[in-house]
């Protein structure tokens, strides 16, 4: 998506690169007792941002049509014209996030992805303790790009649409457009077959090459049939090479236990698996609380359905082409599907690719929408690393410019 030029008012229209997704949030003002809709329109991830309800509990009671064997309903409910919005059954389509902060403070996303024009009309929400409020959406479907128009963000307890909620609109679309960035293509050799016991040359050789960011692969033995090193050997190498970017891709069985150790050695991310974690959630927020960049990866098993609902918690998802644990490995062309859906749906994500890449495989990486490319022995191996790297980039930057 390329930024927003003009400045966004309500009622007019802006063209999103299509498929678009969209973001509803309800702000309730505890002082004032009015609830807010807010709309924003933006294409990879939500805001974070928080709305203030009445400190309440997170869960309402049951409405009387809401099914016995449904999970209780959240604090807030969201309508698209007159039918509740059941997250449950339509989970690719749309999700919904109460995240509670504590203190009563608490926040509500409603995220539909890849909108139709089945999404318009009139969407509403009613936060337990306040009054509903709705904003209408407008989906047109001009190709290639499709137009999306908002109108009439109104607030709750009779005051109509005010000048807080109108504030308020405007601040988010200036946080929408410092968010309208393209991917840029990044290369980071895996130095899983490198000269281990002179991991800081071979590093310093891939930086000089053009890296521009260091994979570093940790296994241990128990979620992949392999061994390799652990915070210990990554506090080595920090002071060594300082300036380099570590992305840590941790083939852990358990990823929450090693975050404050890598933190503490030096990581920038820290890459678990999806396979390997039952709250992705409460993981990212662990890793972002120390103060690293969260990645998740989804190993050639696993479906990129299981990722959608915890991308807006992630700096970069990992499509893994082989099967964890090993370089040197063959490239699995079919996982290319994964990335496909993941960029359409994500056009500013960074996607990352990891195994059996080189350049007799980049191109279909970067057709794709890879912008991140892990190459361990095509790199590392290579007679001339700063060749192929530079070629790997071409493909990249190629295929994100179509
Ligand atoms: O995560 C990995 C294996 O689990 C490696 O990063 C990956 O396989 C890179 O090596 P190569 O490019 O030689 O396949």
């Amino acid at each position: 998506m390329t930024s927003q030029k003009t400045s966004l008012l309500i009622g007019q229209q802006v063209c999103l690169q299509s498929p678009a997704s969209i973001l509803l949030a309800t702000k309730y003002d505890v002082t004032s007792k009015q609830t807010f809709l807010l709309a924003s329109m933006y294409v990879f991830r939500a805001l974070q941002a928080s709305y203030w309800l009445p400190s309440m509990t997170s869960q309402v009671n049951k409405p009387p049509y809401w099914p016995a064997s449904w999970p209780p309903p959240p604090a807030v409910l969201w309508y698209h014209r007159t039918s509740l919005l059941h997250p449950h059954q339509h989970a690719h389509r749309l999700s919904v996030q109460v995240e509670e902060e504590g203190g009563g403070s608490s926040t509500s996303k409603l995220h539909l992805h890849s909108v139709s024009i089945e999404d318009s009309g009139n969407y509403s929400c009613l936060p337990v303790g306040g009054s509903a409020a709705s904003v209408t959406l407008h989906v047109s479907s001009d190709e290639p790009r499709a137009a999306v128009q908002l109108e009439g963000v109104s607030s709750g307890g009779g005051r109509g649409r005010g000048k807080e909620g109108m504030c308020v609109w405007l601040l988010y679309i200036s946080e929408l457009r410092t968010m309208s960035q393209r991917p840029v293509c990044k290369i980071g050799p895996s130095i899983l077959n490198a000269d281990l016991s002179n991991l800081h040359h071979a590093c310093e050789k891939m930086l000089d090459s053009g890296a521009d960011y260091l994979h570093l692969d940790v296994m241990d033995g128990h979620f992949v049939p392999n061994l390799t090193f652990g915070h210990p050997l990554v506090k080595c190498l920090r002071p060594k090479v300082p300036d380099a970017f570590f992305d840590m891709h941790m083939m852990v069985a358990n990823p929450a236990e090693w975050v404050e150790p890598m933190a503490d050695a030096g990581a920038d991310q820290y890459t678990f698996h999806i396979e390997a974690t039952s709250d992705p959630t409460a993981l990212s927020r662990k890793i972002k609380e120390a103060g690293m960049k969260v990645g998740i990866g989804i190993k050639p098993g696993t479906g990129v359905e299981a990722v959608l609902p915890y991308v807006d918690a992630a700096d970069m998802i990992l499509v893994m082409t082989v099967e964890p644990g090993f370089g040197g490995q063959k490239f699995m062309a079919d996982m290319m599907e994964k990335v496909r859906v993941l960029r359409q749906t994500f056009p500013e994500m960074d996607i990352e690719v990891d195994g059996g890449v080189g350049l007799a495989t980049i191109d279909q990486c970067a057709q794709a929408g890879a912008n991140m490319i892990v190459s361990g022995s095509a790199v590392v191996g290579a007679s001339d690393p700063k060749a192929v790297i530079a070629q790997m980039r071409a493909a990249v930057v190629k295929g994100l410019d179509k």
